[in-house]
């Protein structure tokens, strides 16, 4: 048997959900380039779900929706006040939160499609309720609870700061969770399909794909470009820095892609957002450095940013603490990996692939006092 390390190249499955053609995204056809200018995520995650966009009364019945949902159960609340939240990560805590969310909801087992569809709006409606929640405790604050005549975006950002956001920040949000929302089989898309194949339940395949967001090599890398931008702390410090990284055969967070090659076409609308709200936040100084290092990059090794690069500024500007960052992404990416485990169970088989072995063969059984 052939090994494809990584499954580089492997085509797993069929998807009308979005593809990745010749460096260029869409969702179900529409470019990521029209969406990121012109849709509310609300409108991306009916297009996911339906694979259509919607007209006025559908967009506005999915936001009322969502907004009804929002709330969590006290159950949860009460969990995150019942341990340690300072020494927790928050995408722990969020993993845990989720699994638990199946607790408390009568259709957890439940295996149609009209139930799997309403638990994927409860639980996307509910992921900004989490996030903050955990947030606002570890803060010692109490959580805010949510707002029905507020949008998704600015929810979040409501419940998270306990008071109504600026219209930028709102706008840019919405954007980074449009451009975030859906993108093919990456890892954790994968982990979710994966999981939901063996028909276990909604809650379970969106468990397992935040734990596998959460890793530096995928969603996690948003939050580590931040930390490498607060170590650099200087524009003229980043290229030093970068070489000194290379030269310990490290890797730069946020950079190179297993499938773009001349680059991650996300990145460029949040290059756009970080170099006006890290002006309008009086700290050009991140935005200066990614650029720099970013530059450097491709002329040394060739490598693009990818999504997590510019991401980590725009929400370091948006004033969100650094280790909510891959929350945040899971908050969009939701809607993408509630589509995929939809269209998994549409037309499901056991995902179940093999491993050449090449371990010791032949052994002969040795008693244990002999050994
Ligand atoms: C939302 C997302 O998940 S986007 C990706 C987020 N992850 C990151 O930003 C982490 C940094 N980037 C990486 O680790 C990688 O580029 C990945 C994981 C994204 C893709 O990796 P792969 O396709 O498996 O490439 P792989 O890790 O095998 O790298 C190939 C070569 O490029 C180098 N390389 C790839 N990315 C980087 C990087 N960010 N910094 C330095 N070198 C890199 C590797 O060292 C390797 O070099 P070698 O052939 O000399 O050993
Ligand atoms: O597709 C990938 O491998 C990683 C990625 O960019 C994403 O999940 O958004």
């Amino acid at each position: 048997m052939a090994v494809t390390r990584g499954l580089e190249g492997v085509v797993a499955t069929e998807s009308s959900i979005s593809s990745i053609i010749d460096d260029q995204l869409t969702y179900v056809g529409y470019s990521i380039d029209d969406l990121a200018e012109n849709s509310s995520f609300e409108e991306v995650i009916f297009l996911l779900w339906n694979k259509r966009l919607p007209k006025k009364d559908e967009l506005d019945a999915l936001k009322k929706e969502l907004a009804e949902n929002m709330q969590i159960p006290q159950e949860v609340i009460d969990h995150f006040k019942s341990y340690d939240v300072k020494k927790v990560h928050p995408m722990a805590a969020l993993r845990t939160a989720v699994s638990m969310l199946a607790l408390y909801d009568d259709e957890a087992d439940e295996m149609n499609e009209e139930a799997n569809r309403r638990k994927a709006l409860r639980l996307q409606a509910k992921m900004p309720a989490i996030v903050t929640a955990f947030a606002r405790i570890r803060n010692g604050e109490e959580p805010v609870a949510p707002r029905k005549d507020l949008g998704f975006a600015e929810n979040f950002l409501y419940m998270l700061k306990g008071k109504e956001p600026e219209n930028i920040e709102i706008e840019a949000f919405n954007k980074a969770l449009v451009l975030h929302a859906d993108h093919e089989l990456n890892a954790s898309t994968f982990t979710s399909r994966v999981c939901v194949a063996t028909l276990s339940d909604v809650y379970s395949g969106i468990t397992a794909a935040i734990g596998a967001l959460k890793g530096p090599l995928h969603g996690g890398a948003n939050e580590r470009v931040m930390k490498m931008l607060t170590e650099i702390g200087e524009v003229d410090r980043a290229i030093d820095y970068i070489k000194d990284k290379l030269a310990r055969k490290e890797k730069i967070m946020g950079m190179g892609h297993r499938v773009y090659r001349k680059g991650d076409p996300r990145a460029k609308h949040l290059k756009k957002m970080s170099e006006q709200l890290t002006k309008l936040a009086g700290e050009p100084k991140w935005y200066e450095m990614s650029v720099k290092i970013e530059e450097f990059m491709k002329e040394e090794k060739g490598l693009p940013a990818n999504v997590d690069f510019y991401s980590a500024s725009v929400y370091h500007s948006l004033g969100i603490d650094h280790d909510l960052f891959t929350p945040i992404f899971a908050v969009s990416r939701v809607s993408g990996w509630l589509a995929h485990i939809l269209e998994q169970y549409e037309n499901n088989r056991l995902i179940r692939p093999r491993a050449e072995y090449v371990g010791p063969k032949n052994q002969t059984y040795v008693p244990i006092d002999e050994r």
